[in-house]
């Protein structure tokens, strides 16, 4: 029988409790979202397989729990990860302050070379927003990652996300082997919006 996929690819979010890390997975794994919220105790998955430049791409998406008593478990999943979701809430200043942190423990514990994201989540409750999206603009570049508004509520941006982080991971895999893996790190500054990441359609 044929392979139902090309690759497989495992992802990580992270984040502070709260900012809505389950909720952008149900969204991107079910099309489906709820305003009651369960605190992640450890960590859980979800999977869907998406078609990126005609390979089918099987995503393996880890949930972990942003509340600090869970760090022993959580960051053990780290290193198995080729790609780490970074989350804060527009809403919600300490949870951006808090990504520098973030982005220390993927240092410390994830593999060299790991794609990082970076999304600031909630962007419906534009009412409600603490943290301007020049702030976390500024923050990607300077850590030379690609950055999202989205929502996991209203669905914005959410496929393109994991779109993106999934297709980065796959030219990374394809220069590997073809031993071009010497990017200039001016080619990894990459901040980008809905119009430059719509190579990919989801299945
Ligand atoms: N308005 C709005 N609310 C959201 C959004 N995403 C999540 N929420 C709400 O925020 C709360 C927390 O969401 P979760 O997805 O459980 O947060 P989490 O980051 O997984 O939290 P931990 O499991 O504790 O680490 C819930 O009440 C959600 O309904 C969003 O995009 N917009």
């Amino acid at each position: 029988m044929a392979k139902a996929y090309d690759h497989l690819f495992k992802l990580l979010l992270i984040g502070d409790s709260g900012v809505g890390k389950t909720c952008l997975i149900i969204r991107f794994a079910e099309d489906n979202f709820n305003n009651t919220y369960i605190s992640t105790i450890g960590i859980d998955f979800k999977i869907r397989t998406v078609d990126i430049e005609g390979k089918k791409i099987k995503l393996q998406v880890w949930d972990t729990a942003g509340q600090e008593r869970f760090k022993t478990i959580t960051t053990a999943y780290y290193r198995g990860a080729m790609g780490i979701i970074l989350v804060y809430d527009i809403t919600d200043e300490k949870s951006f302050e808090n990504i520098q942190n973030w982005m220390k423990s993927i240092k410390e514990n994830a593999s060299a070379g790991v794609e990082r994201l970076l999304l600031g989540n909630k962007c419906d409750m534009e009412a409600k927003r603490k943290v301007q999206k020049e702030q976390a603009d500024k923050l990607a570049r300077e850590h030379g990652i690609r950055f999202f508004e989205t929502s996991a509520k209203s669905s914005m941006n959410v496929d393109e996300a994991f779109s993106s982080l999934a297709r980065d991971i796959l030219l990374k895999s394809g220069s590997r082997r073809s031993g071009n893996s010497n990017k200039s790190p001016s080619t990894d500054l990459k901040t980008c919006d809905k119009k430059n990441t719509n190579k990919c359609s989801l299945g």
